[in-house]
């Protein structure tokens, strides 16, 4: 799904009304309509549910009227409030007129604000995608109200005063909304931690906007779903052998940590590869024989860390990082891997640290390279830290760019920058993946991926990521969230990549 700016948003909508030939209240109705059923089906309203719908003076607010008109004559006991404005857009004049005599609008009125129960239900409908600037006066005093009332918020589009592809000036008033009802197109701002709480759970509801459009419309930002990502990864042909998916090595552990090196190498075989070699330090050896037997294991003559770069000749692509330790000698292994290798690299954790540590190393990583650190490895690596969530954007793109490599950068929303800036947001995954070792496993798999000749480094990667989030999902019903281990993933990537497997 493409990420839509609100400039592109309101283009959209434009190109639907002259498309499909109606008017931007028909538009707006759909789009009501569909908030309507929404509160009714999945909310499930109560007729004796005390319900609040706040509406502003553009667009949102004019679903918000259609929203309270809706209810109204389904029966429901609707507060309707307006936000006074000195002006409104024609569509919301336009439904204010036509509200049903029996609803009457009542102007919201800063020093008497209206008592909300803690049960009550609240439509947010002040602002949208309009948002100019940061609310303040009435509209700021009514957010905090809301916010202080233990309601159950429900934002139509957006929670209000929230910028929906930029971030807030801090302190700003803005709805803590516990939904967020958007039509048809996600938004950036759903998929940043630092929104989180005011965005809760987001839903999009579909509204008929135009897909041609959609589909002509240019953006650099995409959100990835299972169903753009369906059949991407080629079958198995029946006269496979071992050789046809590509033999990958892996150099991971060291003493203490060789269960990093194990859950890669898993990893590495549950997602494909046809071979799977990895190199540990003597410390490592029983542990990963007997814990991936499947696995080839090559040992260092070190005992505690990785001091040897093995003859890279045999492998299709390489993999490092996985519980490695920062030892000089490590570094000096991965200086000569960086130097040397001519085939597919994933890089990972303390390999990342050390490219951190050592910005003339990072000199070194070849175009095409794939990264994948979490928010803190990344600012070792960029060695500056991030303003904000945006601001994270801005240094991945341009990391990626810079350098020609794919890099990752591992959350809730995972984000992939490409080297020519486009970002890819993956959608699966859950909390429970919230604890040590998931990280290693996402190495395993994408190296398997990064390993098999027929995907392109982007489809590797973003197959890679869709994978190991849906193979946490598979895994929560058996575990639950608190007791999902990275192992748990292990033992799903198999179903989850057979979910992306085409013809
Ligand atoms: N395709 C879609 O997404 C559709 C969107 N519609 C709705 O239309 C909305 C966008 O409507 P608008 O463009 O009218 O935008 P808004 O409803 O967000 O309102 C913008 C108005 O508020 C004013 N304003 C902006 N920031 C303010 C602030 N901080 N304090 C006071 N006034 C402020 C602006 O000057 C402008 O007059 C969407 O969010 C959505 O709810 C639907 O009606 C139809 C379909
Ligand atoms: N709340 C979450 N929702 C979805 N995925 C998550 C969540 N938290 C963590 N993950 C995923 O789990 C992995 C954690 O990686 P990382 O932080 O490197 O862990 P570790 O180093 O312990 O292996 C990443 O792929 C990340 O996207
Ligand atoms: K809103």
């Amino acid at each position: 799904m493409k990420l839509l700016s609100p400039v592109q948003t309101r283009a959209l909508d434009q190109a639907t009304i002259k498309a499909q030939h109606i008017t931007s209240i028909d538009l707006m109705e759909r789009a009501a309509s569909a908030v309507t059923n929404w509160l009714l089906d999945e909310l499930r309203l109560d007729y004796d549910t005390e319900i609040h719908v706040c509406c502003g003076p553009g667009n949102n607010g004019g679903d918000g009227l259609v929203v309270a008109r809706n209810l109204h004559r389904a029966g429901y006991p609707v507060q309707l409030w307006l936000l006074p404005a000195t002006r409104h857009s024609a569509d919301c004049t336009q439904q204010q007129q036509q509200l049903p005599a029996g609803l009457a609008a009542q102007q919201i009125d800063p020093d008497n604000l209206t008592t909300i129960a803690a049960g009550a239900v609240v439509v947010d409908a002040l602002f949208g995608t309009g948002l100019s600037r940061p609310l303040e006066g009435t509209a700021a005093a009514l957010v905090r109200h809301l916010n202080g009332s233990g309601a159950t918020v429900v934002a139509v589009d957006i929670p209000s005063g929230l910028y929906a592809d930029a971030p807030q000036p801090a302190d700003c008033a803005v709805v803590r909304a516990d939904y967020t009802l958007s039509f048809e197109l996600p938004k950036l701002a759903f998929l940043l931690p630092q929104n989180a709480g005011f965005v809760g759970d987001w839903r999009l509801l579909p509204i008929g906007l135009d897909p041609e459009v959609i589909h002509n419309t240019p953006v650099d930002m995409h959100f990835v779903t299972a169903d753009e990502l369906r059949g991407r990864l080629p079958k198995r042909p029946k006269f496979s052998h071992k050789g046809t998916f590509g033999h990958a090595l892996l150099l991971a552990g060291s003493k203490g940590k060789i269960g990093a090196a194990v859950l890669a190498t898993q990893a590495c075989l549950r997602g494909g590869a046809g071979l799977v070699t990895t190199q540990v330090p003597a410390v490592g050896y029983d542990i990963l024989q007997i814990s991936a037997p499947e696995a080839m294991c090559l040992t260092d003559s070190a005992t505690d860390c990785i001091t040897e770069l093995p003859d890279l000749a045999p492998y299709a692509a390489v993999g490092i990082g996985p519980g490695l330790g920062q030892h000089h000698d490590t570094r000096m292994v991965l200086r000569r891997l960086l130097q040397t290798a001519r085939v597919p690299l994933v890089l990972d954790a303390d390999a990342l640290n050390m490219l951190g540590a050592y910005p003339e190393l990072q000199k070194l990583v070849p175009p095409g390279a794939l990264l994948t650190p979490h928010p803190k490895e990344f600012e070792r690596l960029v060695g500056e830290p991030a303003r904000d969530d945006y601001h994270r954007l801005d240094q991945l793109r341009d990391f990626a760019g810079r350098t020609g490599c794919y890099c990752v950068l591992k959350g809730a929303y995972t984000a992939l920058a490409a080297p020519d800036g486009t970002l890819y947001f993956n959608s699966t995954g859950n909390p429970g993946m919230a604890s040590g070792g998931s990280g290693d496993v996402l190495t395993g798999l994408l190296l398997a991926l990064r390993a098999d000749k027929r995907l392109s480094p982007l489809d590797a990667a973003l197959l890679g990521l869709h994978a190991h989030g849906r193979a946490g999902d598979l895994a929560l019903p058996h575990t639950g969230h608190a007791g999902l281990l990275a192992s748990d993933i292990v033992r799903f990537i198999g179903p989850a990549l057979e979910e992306l497997m085409g013809e």
